[in-house]
């Protein structure tokens, strides 16, 4: 197996991602879990920049040990005089320089010729060798360069002491064959190419930077360059986890293996997340909140009853602790019974039925299911007489004027329409709900409460009705929506009294 070395640049081409920047306590922090990560280099910013910039790479250089530290310069002597310096405490500097090569960065952006641009490149490698011993070039937009041309670059740069050449897709035009071709003309074609380590650099622009640098790394390259989350300017860089999981999890296809540690990845993940700002897309590969999530039920009896059905990852192999199953309306008996004995419910058959229907019911209203919405349906199963069925409700409510509730009851088998009003929606619908019901008894007490979590929590209604014979009923129903909560309560309150319809409502047949 070759090894790979893994260069991350999160703090400096990530941090050119608009709207991050990152001062010197931010990427110390992001730096330090980068190191237990175990990635080799660590590009720490551009030290001419900014005084702040200087600041954090000196600060990283003395304070992150067993790690090459870097920085990135243009290949000029003031950029490389004051990288140098930022460099000067680090266990393992690394001085990053380079230039354009393709057409329209030497014409447009530079305005030098190609020799010019080989010659200025030669100078700042030997330049920045009389700093540090360890020199990367990288060759920008090496992708839209004449490959001619580019073998000529690197095979200079490397005579000139270059000990990594930088082959960047600056622009992510690249696709990965085309990738893979260049990295294999530049190791078959420039003579030197023995003495560098050549290292692969892809922007996501058509959205391919991954499978660009695993198409150069097939092709001959041993370092990568990315970033965390794959956060970078415009579409971003290559996500180094995405990398970094390929490799781990494809090893024989890759012939090469890197010294990451993949079990601090998701904490890395969430902390550029927090620092930056950045958000991870929940569907993102590797480290997006669903990436090893299973929701709908054929994929879940899959798992069930084998992973390797549709896991390719275990999630505890990038540090985070299994969720085999979410619930969700596309779940199945099999992801509910399982869900259920974990909380300690054993159902089957036509108990199973029940819970499922129920359970869906309550699945087309939220996102996800939880243990405590399990909990509450499991609960609310034992109390539910079904005898009284809410079959619909209607509230009208300015907040200034009387509410006035419309609601439809089944009671054992006839359907009763009636409305009330009351001086709040949930006055007026138990005002309706006596009038249908015939109902006497006195509401003593009314509970309401958030039972789940999430912004569709299951709200848990609690009802007090004291009777004239003196007996008290407690009555509870749970729903996403408290009025309706409220009803269920209510209505549970009464069922558990024989409640027989009243002839207040007007009667329709069931
Ligand atoms: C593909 C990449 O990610 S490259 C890295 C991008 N990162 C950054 O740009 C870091 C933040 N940049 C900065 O702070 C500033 O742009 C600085 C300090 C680097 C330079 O600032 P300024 O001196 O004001 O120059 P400015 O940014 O306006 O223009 C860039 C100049 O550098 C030249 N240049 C660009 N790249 C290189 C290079 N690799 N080597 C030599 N010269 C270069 C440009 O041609 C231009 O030169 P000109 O002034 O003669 O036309
Ligand atoms: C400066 C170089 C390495 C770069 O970021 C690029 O070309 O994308
Ligand atoms: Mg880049």
């Amino acid at each position: 197996m070759r090894k790979l070395y893994v260069f991350d640049t999160t703090l400096r081409d990530g941090e050119q991602s608009l709207g991050i920047t990152l001062n010197v306590r931010e990427k110390l922090e992001i730096g330090h879990q980068l190191v237990k990560l175990g990635v080799d280099i660590i590009e720490a910013g551009f030290p001419a920049s900014s005084p702040g910039d200087m600041e954090s790479v000196r600060t990283m250089a003395q304070e992150l040990k067993g790690v090459t530290i870097c920085g990135l310069t243009r290949a000029v002597e003031a950029d490389i005089d004051l990288c140098a310096q930022a460099l000067r405490k680090a266990e393992y500097p690394r001085i990053h320089t380079g230039i354009g090569v393709s057409p329209v960065h030497m014409e447009k952006k530079l305005k030098l010729n190609p020799d010019q641009v080989v010659e200025q490149a030669v100078a700042a490698v030997k330049y920045a060798k009389k700093y540090v011993s360890d020199v990367e070039f990288y060759a920008e937009d090496a992708f839209r360069s004449d490959p001619i041309f580019l073998a000529r670059v690197i095979e200079n740069v490397i005579s000139a002491g270059a000990t990594v050449v930088n082959i960047p897709d600056t622009v992510g035009y690249a696709s990965p064959w085309e990738y893979g071709e260049l990295i294999g003309y530049v190791i078959k074609n420039v003579k030197n190419i023995d003495k560098a380590i050549v290292s692969v650099h892809c922007h996501n622009d058509l959205g391919m930077a991954t499978a660009n640098s695993l198409a150069g790394i097939r092709a001959g390259a041993s370092q990568v360059e990315g970033t965390i989350n794959g956060i970078g300017e415009r579409a971003g860089n290559t996500s180094l986890e995405e990398v970094i999981m390929a490799i781990y999890t494809r090893r024989a296809a890759y012939g090469v293996e890197s010294k990451v540690n993949t079990r601090e990845i998701s904490a890395t993940s969430r902390l550029v997340s927090r620092i930056t700002g950045v958000t991870v897309p929940d569907h993102k590969a590797i480290v997006g909140a669903n990436a090893f999530n299973h929701a709908s039920g054929i994929h879940q009896d899959g798992v069930l009853k084998d992973r390797e059905t549709y896991e390719i990852i275990q999630p505890e192999t990038i540090g985070v602790a299994q969720n085999l199953i979410s619930l969700t309306a596309r779940s199945g008996r099999h992801a509910l019974q399982h869900c259920l004995e974990e909380l300690g419910y054993q159902v089957s058959g036509a108990q199973l039925d029940d819970v499922y229907k129920r359970f869906l019911q309550l699945a087309d209203l939220k996102k996800e299911v939880f243990d405590q919405d399990l909990f509450v349906l499991m609960g609310d199963s034992g109390g539910a007489l079904n005898s009284i069925v809410l079959q619909s409700m209607s509230i009208a409510t300015n907040g200034i004027e009387m509410a006035t509730a419309t609601v439809s009851l089944e009671i054992e088998g006839t359907i009763m329409t009636d409305a009330a009003c009351g001086n709040g929606p949930v006055n007026a619908l138990f005002n309706t709900i006596d009038r249908i019901t015939g109902n006497t008894a006195i509401l003593e007490d009314y509970t309401l409460k958030s039972v789940t979590r999430s912004s569709e929590a299951l709200g848990e209604a609690t009802v007090k009705l004291r009777h004239e014979d003196g007996r008290l009923v407690v009555g509870k129903g749970f729903s996403t929506d408290i009025i309706e909560a409220s009803a269920k309560a209510y209505i549970n309150a009464l069922e558990k009294r024989e409640i027989r319809p009243d002839s207040g409502g007007s009667e329709e047949e069931a």
